[in-house]
């Protein structure tokens, strides 16, 4: 029963909670582009033979979002902020990463992201998701647990820059011979990972995250190390809601930097549809029934958005 979800459906919670404002996407609604190149580590070609790790810069376009289908949330919402990579390898091929600053996911089947959609619709009479339905939702959807947890003990960064992106998934480095590792990766903030205040959270404007952006680039580039735990044998593969035991192997494989940002509105990654199984040789998928779950989703709300829906 867990896999009858259709994206369809999600799609349609998506719109019947959050609204639909015609030509926007109806996830991450919210979002700003920016733009830059990654370097990295030749060393890296020992576990991918993606050409990501030539050593060479590889030019990137990045959205940087909130979730949700309403683009007027507000930047303190206690919500995951996203980051999206596309990277434009030589030849044409493209990788795309698109990520959240939580470690892990709050589902594991596509099910329990449907019903959370739905749990948070606002009820007509307050304009707020109803406590005692999002008390159901969570009572009997316990892989919701964790990524929850993670979001009430962190509060939401600053800025984009002062926060770490997950892959969450599990994916597959593959190096020349076709030798798979399984690997989780990151990207860590240069500018330091930072929490706003409780105080903050009740005093800041709604939107402060594109302005700060936009103003940190001008005073020069931004950078994240993108770092790499290595899998060992048993290390859950196919569940986004469950961290790796600490202390795997970790390795530094490039460096991203962001050097412009601007609103989303006519630039470059307005148009682009982040679906993250966009993947170059190199790096391959697993069978996380999430991660294989998003494509088709995106697919229809990229449809839907281009045509002006
Ligand atoms: C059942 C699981 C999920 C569903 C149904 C879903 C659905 C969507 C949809 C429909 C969009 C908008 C696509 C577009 O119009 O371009 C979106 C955007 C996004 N999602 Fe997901 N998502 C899921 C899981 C995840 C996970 C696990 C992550 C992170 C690891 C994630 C991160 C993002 C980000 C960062 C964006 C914004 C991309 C951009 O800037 O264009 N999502 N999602």
């Amino acid at each position: 029963a867990q896999d009858e979800v259709t994206p369809e459906q999600v799609v349609s919670a998506l719109e019947d909670t959050f609204g639909v404002t015609p030509g926007e996407r109806r996830n991450h609604i919210k979002g700003t582009c920016a733009t830059g190149e990654f370097v990295g580590l030749p060393a890296a070609a020992s576990w991918s033979r993606s050409a990501l790790f030539s050593g060479q810069p590889v030019p990137v376009v990045a959205r940087l979002s909130l979730p949700g289908g309403n683009p007027k949330a507000p930047d303190t919402a206690k919500s995951p902020r996203g980051m999206a990579l596309e990277f434009r390898l030589p030849g044409g091929a493209l990788q795309h990463m698109t990520m959240l600053n939580t470690p892990v996911f709050g589902a594991a089947h596509p099910k329990t992201f449907l019903d959370q959609i739905v749990a948070l619709k606002p009820d007509p009479a307050t304009g707020k998701p109803d406590p005692a339905k999002l008390e159901a939702f969570k009572a009997s959807h316990p892989d919701s647990q964790a990524q929850a947890q993670f979001l009430g003990e962190h509060n939401p960064p600053p800025s984009f820059a002062n926060s770490s992106y997950f892959g969450i998934h599990t994916f597959k480095f593959v190096d020349a011979t076709g030798k798979a590792t399984l690997v989780r990766w990151r990207f860590v903030p240069e500018d330091g990972e930072k929490q706003l205040s409780d105080e903050e959270l009740k005093s800041l404007p709604a939107n402060f995250l594109e302005e700060r952006l936009i103003e940190r680039t001008t005073r020069g580039p931004l950078r994240w190390d993108m770092l790499v735990s290595i899998g060992q044998p048993g290390d859950p593969e196919n569940d986004p809601t469950q961290a790796w035991p600490e202390h795997r192997e970790q390795v530094k494989v490039g460096t991203l930097t962001l050097t412009a940002a601007m609103p989303q509105k006519g630039a470059a990654c307005e148009k682009i549809n982040f679906d993250p199984l966009v993947m170059a040789a190199g790096i391959a998928p697993t069978d996380d029934p999430i991660l294989r779950f998003r494509s088709p989703s995106y697919a229809l709300s990229f449809a839907k958005r281009l045509s002006g829906q």
